[in-house]
């Protein structure tokens, strides 16, 4: 999709906090309430309940908005969002996404109690905001569709479609950026559409339970809605597109009570918020690279993190101090993602929207339909007057019948072509339609009241936190001193207050310094693993593949863009008259018995790449050696007879008649050793070493 080139302008993220209420389980298991919200100010205040000193007791954080525990579905949005979605309805990108620890809240602000008014969250309220802008807006036309996708484990699924389809792929493609190919788009002729089409969607996503939330999401939901709209017969489209976005919890694993695949799901999860972390990092940092390719997710929200997007970050926390270090981390993220820039530009005169498709298509079915209801053509284009010399040459009653045959025809093709231009009319939706039903004075008042509060209030915020800031600087100023006295006693006070707010900052630095050296170990614990499978994937390539295979396996090796992964290209082999083809790289059973043959353990190809087979590890190995069980009156028999040999001197070992040879050793040698051992006791005599009896002397 093409984008129009229009200067934009730098919009940092808008960062909005919201702490909800503490759980019953949170107050029976004895937690205390570690948060408080300033709504007036922006700032949120966390008490450590472990701290040791005074500085490391409170922190505090500025953002754009903050809302306590008793804030309201319908204040977050018409304080927060709805500017959004109105900038979307004039054909700019927007992006809400909530983040923060499992059972925080994430679900209820993005969707909320659907069905309930007072409850329901921002996903149904913009879809009541975009219908309600439709619907009064006169001579437009719009084509709106919405998708729906999770990302679970790494795998894009479609969450309009059934549950068991294959993932999707990601692609990438110059002025349309990154895009999910095959996902479904649904059309939308109203709100309810739309909703029906949330519905389907969260029936399909995977939820679980853990210690923290009964309903957890295990995946990151993407709800697109795109608005396509233009003036009535005008080629010019624009098109607003909005990502609503809802993801997994972050959590620690211990906290969580997961085990087995729930564990591999959260490591799963917790590596995308990390990369998602590391991305709005290095942004925040003005870094060169920004890692946007390391999780799909962070592939699917490059537009909206530093790209041409408006974008809104809701931090969702909790209140209680068992969790208090993970609402320092999410705090701590959302600070950063507050000095994010983005660059929002409208996407106007778009030359591929699907609207500039319709509209075409329904002129033509127009065309058609007309120039076959004026009666000229019927089917197969055959023109039905007749000329005088066919009607001379026909009787007059057979080119009736037959003219009322293909009247027939054509009548059942223009009826199939209107069939079609309606349905494809009504996919478009023509503004101002419900007009009558949406205009009703008092709610468009109340609505314009509403945004004009939430103006208001975002500009005392600001106001406030300015104030602040130059309290600070102005104070001094505007003190009159009445004596000396007074000054120090001023000043004192001043530098009290600055000691304290250094010391929080320190503090800060220093939380920050751990939590890097934290990151950097894991890092590092992360690079030694990959090094280590890379060391013997070498090894391997090295030591077991023939060096004519491994250049041929270079030589395919190259990186696919769009999987972000390295593949083997398919190889072209040209056969030699009288070549033999051979199976690479999979197992190719040919006939009845191969593929008898290819079912039983341990059956291989010749051409099999060794990379891709498994050690056959023998099914017993020496550890697993165990003793025969010998009874004890036998071991101790032999034990008895061992010793009465001994002490009569008898015992004879018997040498392998290769262990001369194979080593070399030489009669005296081995004498030489064996006596150094058992001080001259034994000799050796036709390749047995015989004790010497006490009584005789040494043979050397
Ligand atoms: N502001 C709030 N007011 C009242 N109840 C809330 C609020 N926020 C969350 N809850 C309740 O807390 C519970 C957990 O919320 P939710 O499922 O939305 O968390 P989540 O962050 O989406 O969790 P997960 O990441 O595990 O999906 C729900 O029962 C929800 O109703």
């Amino acid at each position: 999709m093409e984008r129009s080139i229009r200067s934009a302008h730098n919009e940092s993220v808008q960062v909005v906090v919201r702490c909800r209420p503490i759980s019953q389980k949170e107050s029976d298991s004895g937690c205390t309430t570690v948060v408080n919200v300033f709504p007036s100010r922006g700032v949120i205040e966390v008490q450590n309940p472990n701290a040791k000193s005074e500085n490391e007791k409170t922190k505090m954080f500025t953002y754009d908005a903050v809302y306590d525990m008793s804030s309201t579905q319908q204040s977050i949005y018409d304080e927060t969002v709805r500017p959004l979605v109105a900038s979307v309805l004039e054909g700019y990108n927007g992006c809400v996404f909530a983040y923060g620890q499992t059972g925080t809240g994430k679900t209820y602000t993005m969707e909320g109690v659907v069905g309930d008014k007072d409850e329901q969250g921002i996903i149904p309220r913009a879809f009541e905001q975009i219908w309600a802008h439709i619907n009064r807006t006169t001579g437009l036309e719009f084509l709106v569709y919405a998708r729906y996708l999770e990302i679970y484990m790494e795998d894009i699924r479609d969450l309009l479609k059934s549950k068991n389809t294959k993932p999707l792929e990601l692609r990438e493609m110059a002025g349309k950026g990154v895009f999910v190919s095959h996902l479904h788009s649904q059309t939308c002729q109203s709100a309810a559409d739309m909703m029906k089409a949330m519905r389907i969607g969260n029936r399909n996503r995977t939820t679980g339970v853990t210690n923290m939330n009964e309903h957890s999401s295990r995946s990151h939901a993407i709800f697109q809605i795109a608005i396509e709209m233009a003036e009535e017969k005008s080629k010019s489209v624009r098109v607003g597109k909005l990502n609503l976005i809802d993801l997994a919890g972050s959590e620690r694993q211990s906290k969580t009570g997961a085990t087995g695949d729930r564990l591999k799901e959260a490591s799963k999860i917790n590596k995308a918020l990390s990369s998602l972390g590391n991305v709005i990092y290095a942004l925040a940092e003005n870094s060169p690279h920004i890692p946007y390719r390391d999780s799909k997710l962070t592939r699917l929200l490059q537009d909206s993190l530093g790209g041409n997007s408006k974008t809104i970050m809701i931090a969702n926390i909790g209140p209680a101090s068992m969790n208090y270090d993970e609402t320092i981390i999410t705090l701590r993220y959302a600070y950063r993602a507050k000095s994010i820039k983005n660059q929002p530009i409208k996407n106007e005169d778009i030359k591929d929207a699907k609207l500039l498709e319709l509209q075409r298509e329904i002129e033509r079915l127009k065309q058609l339909i007309a120039a076959k209801g004026d009666g000229k053509v019927v089917p197969d284009g055959i023109v039905l007057e007749t000329t005088d010399e066919e009607m001379e040459s026909d009787s007059e009653d057979e080119q009736e019948k037959e003219r009322e045959k293909m009247l027939e025809a054509g009548k059942l093709e223009v009826d199939e072509l209107n069939k079609k231009l309606r349905t494809l009319e009504k996919q478009m939706v023509h503004g101002g339609k419900n007009i009558v039903d949406s205009v009703n004075e008092n709610e468009i008042k109340l609505e314009q009241q509403r945004a004009e509060i939430a103006a208001r209030k975002k500009r005392e915020i600001e106001m406030q936190q300015q104030i602040e800031l130059e309290e600070e600087t102005c104070m001094e100023l505007k003190q009159v001193f009445a004596n000396l006295q007074q000054q120090v006693e001023f000043k004192r006070e001043k530098l009290k207050r600055l000691y304290t707010k250094l010391q929080s900052m320190r503090q800060e630095i220093k939380d920050n310094h751990d939590e890097y050296l934290r990151e950097r170990q894991e890092l590092v614990e992360a690079n030694d693993e990959v090094s280590l499978q890379l060391r013997k994937s070498l090894m391997i390539l090295e030591n077991f593949v023939p060096p004519e295979e491994r250049s041929r396996l270079i030589g395919l090796i190259q990186f696919d863009e769009n999987s972000d992964n390295w593949v083997l290209k398919k190889e072209k082999r040209w056969l030699k008259p009288g070549d033999r083809p051979v199976a690479r790289n999979y197992r190719r059973p040919i006939s009845e018995y191969a593929i008898k043959k290819s079912a039983e353990p341990g059956f291989r190809y010749r051409g099999e790449n060794v990379l891709d087979l498994k050690l056959d590890m023998p099914l017993r190995t020496t550890q697993d050696y165990i003793r025969p069980a010998i009874c004890p009156q036998v071991k101790a028999a032999v034990k008895n007879v061992i010793r009465h040999d001994t002490e009569s001197n008898r015992i004879v070992i018997k040498l392998s008649p290769h262990g001369f040879s194979m080593r070399g050793i030489s009669k005296s040698e081995l004498e030489g050793r064996y006596n150094k051992a058992a001080r001259n006791t034994v000799e050796v005599h036709n390749n047995r070493i015989k004790p010497i009896p006490k009584s005789a002397k040494p043979a050397y």
